[in-house]
């Protein structure tokens, strides 16, 4: 459960007297998620989400999350929308965190996600990269590759903990993904943790994008290296190639790749997979040991990693060039 920080009634009651949205009538933290407080909230009007920003988010990149999510809402891409408060702003504080609420999103999340998941998850993450193409802000990938060296710095002494001789193996990947990293490819908004848990689905249709907190501008093609990561692996850690070229076909149905994008995203699997697996292990060493937090397992994206430094051209990931 992602309730890092809890919150009283009291406290709940006098933050909600700077929104207009009805009376509560009940609330509750939310057991899903891993980086931020996350409350469900039914008042007299409707329900909304309550997150509480923890950690990983700098409270100065919150105008560029939620005036995002609004730039995105109007140009028909379906994810929460910020509520404002009795001031017009969208930012307030509860329990000494920054704090904001979002409209609720109907849907669930795909447990087990099929290829018909798959293609409508492409087609959403190309029009998320369009309607972002106009959008005013910037914020740079703050877990790119220097990013990547300060979790590493912070964790890498006891990694082999983690898995004899993982040291060793990461320090390989840094070096050779960090020399090669391309810098000319078409760049924009990307979403950057497109994940099952993040894309809500009512049946077979997708019903929303949410958790946006590690939006940046950053090359497009990387985020669809993070979908195929995130989506098209089973849970034996085979991958599915059926899924891949789904969300493959999907994608290229809104935005087709560039021939340098095609050949760049071999390399852009293995830097994907090797952040999160950086994340994943930041945190399994370092905790969050916050009450019911589930740590997510850092060696399924080492698989992901050595599945990508063996393949050599995206035709492998199901890709029909167009
Ligand atoms: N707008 C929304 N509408 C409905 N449910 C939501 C909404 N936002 C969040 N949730 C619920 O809260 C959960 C956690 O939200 P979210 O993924 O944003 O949290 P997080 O801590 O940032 O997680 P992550 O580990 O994915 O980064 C979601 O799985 C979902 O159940
Ligand atoms: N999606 C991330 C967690 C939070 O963003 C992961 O699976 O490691």
């Amino acid at each position: 459960m992602a309730v890092y920080t809890d919150i009283t009634e009291q406290e709940l009651g006098a933050f909600l007297r700077e929104y207009d949205i009805g009376e509560l009538l009940s609330y509750k933290g939310i057991a899903e998620g891993t980086e931020n407080s996350n409350f469900l909230l039914h008042t007299t009007t409707t329900s909304f989400i309550l997150t509480l920003y923890e950690k990983r988010v700098d409270p100065g990149d919150l105008p560029f999350f939620l005036g995002l999510m609004e730039h995105l809402a109007k140009r028909g891409v379906t994810c929460p929308l910020p509520v404002e408060r009795n001031d017009g702003t969208l930012i307030g504080e509860v329990a000494g965190r920054p704090a904001a609420i979002i409209t609720f999103l109907e849907g669930m999340w795909p447990r087990r996600p099929t290829a018909v998941h798959c293609r409508a998850v492409g087609e959403a993450l190309a029009k998320l990269h369009i309607a972002g193409a106009d959008f005013g802000m910037t914020r740079p990938n703050a877990l790119s590759l220097e990013g990547w060296k300060t979790l590493w710095a912070g964790c890498h002494e006891r990694a082999d903990e983690v898995e004899p001789g993982l040291v060793a193996e990461v320090e390989a990947d840094l070096s050779a993904i960090s020399s090669a990293w391309p810098s000319s490819l078409p760049a924009g908004v990307i979403h950057a943790d497109l994940f099952p848990d993040n894309v809500f689905f009512l049946g077979n249709e997708l019903s929303g994008l949410i958790d946006f907190y590690f939006a940046c501008n950053d090359l497009l093609v990387y985020d669809v290296a993070t979908c195929l990561n995130a989506w098209c692996f089973e849970r034996d850690h085979a991958f599915n190639i059926t899924k891949a070229t789904a969300l493959l076909a999907g994608y290229q149905s809104v935005r087709p790749l560039q021939q340098e994008e095609v050949e760049a995203l071999p390399l852009l699997c293995r830097g994907s997979a090797l952040r999160f697996m950086l994340t994943r292990l930041y945190d399994w060493l370092n905790g969050p040991d916050g009450a019911m937090v589930q740590k997510r397992d850092p060696l399924e994206y080492v698989r992901k990693m050595r599945f990508h430094r063996q393949i050599r051209s995206a035709n492998e990931y199901g890709l029909v060039q167009q």
